[in-house]
């Protein structure tokens, strides 16, 4: 009897490109796919912000390199990936958040979030695709949801419209680019202590509410997300498409 081969998590040889690098969690998932062994290509609207980042992951013996990307300008993001790639992985955690009570939601606010959520996201996974599809090979591409697309949140309508939204267009491409080897899927974080949420987490009430909905009873550290990341975009996860991974320490079971 021959064994089962474990499929391999490393990435060597492999292209990646992650947005939203200079901070969080993307700033995390180049650090788990340079360790992996992806050249890794971190992307902020500002490089001035990755410099420090990419010597860094250099001395520590990674390959890596930094781009301008700005997510919400399509153009820009369809001609820099166009003259970068192609890249075999994407990791997408440019993002934001507006919160607000849903009567109170502006426009403006509206726009802004679905802009770089939505749109943004949206067009740099087509971007990625397309350079994949030209080049007749296999990718995966990882959008940073959240646990807000598979529920809802007070404050937070806007916040998961965009989420939503995000899930619906990883499902569709997957359909579309799947037989061409192309796999997408999204990564749904819980609450993870990084600038974004350091707010909410200030707030001793609110951080005892998320302890609580949060049935390992701790809030989630950009470190929770690098394992899920290497295991989506490597060989591990190879029958894996159109789906979320849910790293929500049990928030959504309830
Ligand atoms: N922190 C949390 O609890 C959770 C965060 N998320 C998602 O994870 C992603 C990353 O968020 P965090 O790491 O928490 O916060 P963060 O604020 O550290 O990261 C967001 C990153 O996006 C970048 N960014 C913003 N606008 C951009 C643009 N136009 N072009 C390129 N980059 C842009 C920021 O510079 C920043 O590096 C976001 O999509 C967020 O919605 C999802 C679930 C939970
Ligand atoms: C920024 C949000 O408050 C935070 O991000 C998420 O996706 C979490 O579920 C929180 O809502």
């Amino acid at each position: 009897m021959t064994l089962p081969k474990t499929p391999s998590f490393r990435l060597d040889g492999k292209r990646a490109l992650v947005a939203g690098a200079s901070s969080g969690i993307g700033l995390a998932c180049a650090v788990a796919l340079g360790e992996a062994g992806a050249e890794v290509t971190l992307a902020a609207r500002r490089v001035d912000s990755l410099n420090a980042l990419v010597d860094k992951m250099k001395a520590a013996g990674m390959s890596a390199s930094a781009l301008p990307l700005d997510v919400s300008n399509v153009a820009a993001t369809q001609a820099a990936v166009a003259s970068n790639g192609p890249f075999d992985i994407l990791v997408n955690s440019a993002g934001l958040a507006r919160h607000s009570p849903a009567a109170d939601t502006t426009e403006a606010d509206f726009d802004v979030a679905a802009d770089l959520n939505v749109k943004g996201a949206y067009f740099l996974t087509q971007a990625v695709a397309k350079g994949l599809l030209a080049a007749g090979k296999p990718g995966s591409l990882i959008n940073i949801s959240s646990q807000m697309a598979h529920v809802g949140g007070i404050d937070r309508a806007v916040y998961c419209a965009t989420k939503h939204a995000v899930e619906g267009f990883t499902k569709s491409m997957a359909i579309e680019w799947g037989k061409a080897g192309i796999r997408i899927n999204t990564i749904c974080p819980t609450f993870i202590l990084t600038d974004l949420t350091r707010p909410t987490f200030e707030d001793p009430e609110k951080r005892a509410w998320i302890e609580d909905k949060i049935k390992l009873g701790r809030a989630g550290e950009v470190e929770d997300i690098m394992g899920a990341v290497v295991f989506l975009a490597s060989q591990a996860s190879a029958m894996v498409t159109g789906t979320s991974l849910l790293v929500d320490g049990g928030w959504t079971a309830e």
